[in-house]
């Protein structure tokens, strides 16, 4: 598991991380670390370092700071290094020293014969011909979007960027990107991921997140977010012992579809199947149509004749009428873990009095896409996601899952785990279907409900890559619905299980 960390917790770490190691040699640490990556970056696109041209974007804070000392120790490697300065007054000194005594070059982002943008000729060519960037203009200080100077030189880099810190642009806490931004090939950050290096937009900004200990660790604390690996749901994942059988594994009950549109059904219930070596029943009109695609489902007409289960997805396709609601009447009283998805979201939020039928000890879980989560919120959902959902989740005591390129999960206690999958494979009809049979199916299993979604969300969006770029998951991948991402489901499951072995 990853732990991710917001600007005032790692600025609060820092300060006494500095009574234990002095501040410059902690920048020196961090900047050597980003000296490190942009020698691999040009030795990976040119074939070497020696006589390479470097070009440093440096803002009048650390981050110009750290851009400065990497641009001394490059000049060590024989690379030609030029500073570019957007604050020349304020740009780091002891930086700013240590690159004159490697003989670096300085120039002024609007220095002499200036174009019509306001950029000066020495700095307009250096970045039209560097072989490499690196990005310190701005880093946890960042504010709003980039101003003009530094914007505008963003927009004219060509060559490969390495950033440090963050990509300058990006919101550091909500990863909102407004205007120009780097799109790093590297990011470089030091002591712990921010939240822009996993949200949104500004987590496909950041490229690669290089992550270098600058002995924070102590003193970081609880994380704000965390992002699950591979190997922590391999881990986890539920497959049958020797001891088990279909019962002891999880029954798990799939309210889902109707007559006309049974499609609901047969997706959540095969994701059931697909996830875990349980039993899966089915209760809807769509019984005979899941029947015929999963025979190993045992399915019935109604809700009421379902038998024992031990958790319940429910919700897509139902509908949002009378025979929905009697459906969440029986779920909701049925004092098992409920995975509650599209109809039953809309159900809950326009019938609070449903919320009286809820055992108050049974884990609840709600898988909103933005307009469902605004429904049970009232109110639009703005930039920040992830205060949002952590709302959500306290206010209705449930772990909510927001959909979205990046998946936020907030469990009610404030936890919250992010999914960004840096692909969008997975936005199409059907697979939200597929993701709450996964999340039931776990549920059913004794999987707790804040980890369910993260381990669930997280095989979904591999299966829709695998099934997306063919076997082995390279290439570029093609278009795909929610059968192929539900067929990518189990070789998904073993590309996490032998992460977890590995
Ligand atoms: N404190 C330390 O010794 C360490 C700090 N580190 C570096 O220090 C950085 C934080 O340094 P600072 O607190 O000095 O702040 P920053 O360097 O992040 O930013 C400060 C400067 O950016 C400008 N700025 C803010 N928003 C802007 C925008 N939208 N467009 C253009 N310019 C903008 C500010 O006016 C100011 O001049 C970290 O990101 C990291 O790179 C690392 O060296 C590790 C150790
Ligand atoms: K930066």
């Amino acid at each position: 598991m990853q732990g991710v960390w917001t600007p005032d917790q790692i600025r609060a770490a820092e300060q006494r991380l500095f009574t234990r190691t002095p501040e410059p040699a902690v920048m020196r640490r961090a900047a050597f670390a980003v000296a490190v990556q942009t020698a691999q970056v040009l030795t990976e696109q040119t074939g070497g370092v020696a006589g390479r041209r470097v070009v440093l974007l440096v803002g009048g804070g650390n981050n110009g700071g750290d851009a400065l000392w990497a641009g001394a120790f490059l000049r060590r490697r024989g690379a030609a290094v030029t500073a570019v300065l957007l604050s020349p007054d304020k740009a780091h000194p002891a930086g700013l020293t240590a690159l004159r005594r490697a003989r670096g070059r300085i120039v002024e982002a609007t220095g002499a014969s200036p174009d019509t943008a306001g950029i000066g000729a020495a700095a307009a060519d250096a970045v039209e011909g560097a072989d490499a960037v690196v990005d310190g203009i701005v880093g946890l200080a960042a504010r709003g979007p980039l101003r003009p100077v530094a914007a505008e030189l963003v927009r004219r880099v060509t060559a490969p960027i390495v950033a440090v810190d963050l990509p300058s642009g990006v919101d550091p806490v909500t990863g909102a990107v407004e205007g120009a931004a780097v799109q790093a090939e590297v990011t470089v950050t030091f002591g712990g991921r921010k939240p822009c290096h996993v949200l949104g937009r500004a987590a496909v900004r950041s490229g690669d997140v290089q992550l270098v200990d600058i002995g924070l660790d102590d003193d970081l604390g609880e994380p704000e977010l965390r992002v699950l690996e591979a190997a922590d749901v391999g881990e986890r994942w539920p497959v049958p012992r020797p001891e088990d059988d279909k019962y002891s594994q999880g029954v798990i009950g799939v309210a889902a579809g109707s007559a006309t549109y049974p499609g609901a059904a047969v997706l959540a219930a095969g994701a059931a199947v697909r996830t875990t070596s349980g039993m899966v029943r089915y209760a809807g009109p769509a019984a005979d149509v899941v029947r015929a695609h999963w025979p190993e489902v045992i399915a019935t007409g109604s809700i009421t004749d379902a038998g024992r289960v031990q958790a319940w997805a429910v919700g897509p396709g139902i509908g949002t009428g009378s025979s929905g609601r009697d459906v969440m009447l029986h779920v909701l009283r049925s004092g098992h873990p409920v995975c509650a998805d599209a109809d039953a979201i809309t159900l809950l939020a326009k019938d609070p009095s449903l919320w009286d039928a809820r055992e108050p000890d049974a884990p609840l879980v709600l898988t909103p896409h933005a307009g469902e989560f605004t429904r049970l919120s009232g109110d639009e959902l703005g930039i920040d996601r992830v205060g949002a959902a952590r709302e959500v989740a306290a206010r209705y005591d449930a772990v909510v899952l927001l959909k979205g390129n990046t998946t936020v999960i907030a469990a009610p206690d404030g936890r919250v785990l992010v999914n960004d999958s840096h692909h969008a494979w997975p936005s199409t009809a059907g697979s939200g279907d597929v993701l709450t049979g996964m999340i039931g199916a776990l549920l059913a299993s004794g999987v707790d409900a804040w980890e369910a979604c993260g381990y669930a969300s997280h095989v979904h969006s591999r299966a829709a890559a695998l099934a997306a770029r063919g076997t082995g998951g390279h290439g570029v991948g093609a278009p795909i619905g929610a059968s192929a991402l539900l067929a990518g489901v189990p070789e998904a499951i073993r590309t996490v299980r032998a992460a977890a072995l590995a």
